[in-house]
């Protein structure tokens, strides 16, 4: 497409996140159908989060962009360095060969799911032994080396970004003959998904081993706040556990509406990559309520907030709210 039209020499910019060495083959690609005009490829990977788009991209906090080192990747360099000086301070823009660039995207979005991770694993043993995960990880996030951010107990992360982007490094890993480095953030999944269904488990054992027939509220159904996203969100596994032990589950999030809850329900993993045409709409298995109204939650036997772990009380961890409904029922 660039090819076709192209009558004079042009710059090609990377803003998805790419395999590294993505950039060699658009500009293989290009230099086949180039017909003598000339390309720089740069990467500058986008690092903004769903619901503060606007705020990251006027104030970044940095902003990466890698280049060929030769004299014409350097000037292309320049080029979008400029265009980002106009509104971004000069020492947010950090400049990188393509390849570093390309890797750091992925590099980045791995150690913040990393961090989720690696809280979620120590709330399995905060239950365990009776710490408290809020009060853990503000005790670490206090040591400077560490810091605060990333590190709030979860269901687990969602999102379209983290889970593809750690796949794409652990496929990159294999590809480079690094299987012990693949294995080390595939783990980063592994315990997400572990933490889903950690999750659901204690739901069920919450209510005396089954939900059988019982009506769970689930209140957030977006894989983050703010959003209306429901792509790899974990409430879609949660809420097919749940199905799966034959519980009324009856969800509510006021950005997401009833079709695509369904829709999710009834897909396959990773179908919300395909065009929205041949994904299927349907009835998911099991029984699913239609849209829950707010007030639904009094009548339920088990109400789970899951959208928004910023929204829980410092020292409750995820499903403490459950257990408080369960304890005004039986009181
Ligand atoms: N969503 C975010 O917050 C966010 C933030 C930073 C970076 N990114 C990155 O930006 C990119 C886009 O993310 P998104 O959330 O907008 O995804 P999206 O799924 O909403 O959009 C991707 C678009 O690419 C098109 N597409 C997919 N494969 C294609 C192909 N082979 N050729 C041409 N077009 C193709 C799809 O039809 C779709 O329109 C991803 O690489 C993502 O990792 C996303
Ligand atoms: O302490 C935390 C922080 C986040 N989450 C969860 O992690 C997921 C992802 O959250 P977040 O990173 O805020 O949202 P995204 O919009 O997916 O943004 C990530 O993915 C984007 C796409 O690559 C990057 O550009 C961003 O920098 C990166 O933060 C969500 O399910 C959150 O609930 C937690 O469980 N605990």
């Amino acid at each position: 497409m660039i090819g076709d039209v192209s009558r004079s020499d042009k710059i090609v910019v990377e803003k998805s996140t790419v395999p590294v060495k993505t950039a060699e083959a658009i500009e293989k690609i290009l230099a086949h159908n180039g017909r003598g005009v000339r390309y720089q490829i740069l990467s500058n990977p986008e690092f903004l989060a769903e619901g503060t788009a606007v705020q990251d991209l006027f104030s970044p906090e940095r902003v990466l962009i890698g280049g060929r080192e030769t004299p014409e990747g350097q000037a292309a360099v320049k080029a979008l360095k400029d265009v980002y000086a106009r509104w971004v301070p000069e020492d947010r823009i950090i400049t990188t060969n393509l390849w570093s660039a390309e890797l750091s995207k992925l590099a980045a979005n791995a150690f913040l799911a990393q961090r989720i991770s690696s809280v979620n694993a120590i709330s399995a043993l905060c239950e365990a032994t009776g710490a408290d995960v809020a009060e853990v990880a503000y005790s670490i996030g206090k040591d400077k080396r560490i810091g605060p951010r990333f590190l709030s107990a979860s269901v687990g992360f969602g999102g379209s970004c983290f889970q593809k982007d750690i796949l794409s490094l652990v496929y990159i890993c294999e590809c480079y003959a690094l299987p012990e480095v693949a294995e080390y953030w595939r783990q980063v999944i592994g315990i997400n998904d572990y933490q889903k269904s950690r999750f659901v488990n204690r739901v069920v054992s919450s209510m005396f081993n089954t939900v059988a027939g019982k009506k769970v509220a689930v209140l957030g159904f977006a894989f983050k706040k703010d959003t209306g996203d429901t792509r790899e969100t974990p409430a879609i596994d949660v809420c097919r556990g749940l199905l799966g032990d034959k519980a009324v589950v009856c969800i509510y999030d006021p950005q997401v509406t009833e079709e695509q809850v369904r829709r999710d329900l009834a897909m396959k993993k990773f179908d919300w990559d395909h065009p929205r045409h041949l994904q299927p709409v349907g009835e998911p298995a099991g029984q699913q309520e239609s849209r829950l109204q707010p007030h639904v939650r009094r009548h339920a036997e088990a109400c789970l907030h899951l959208r928004w772990p910023q929204h829980r009380r410092p020292g409750e961890a995820p499903g403490d709210r459950l257990h408080r409904v369960l304890h005004r029922q039986t009181a």
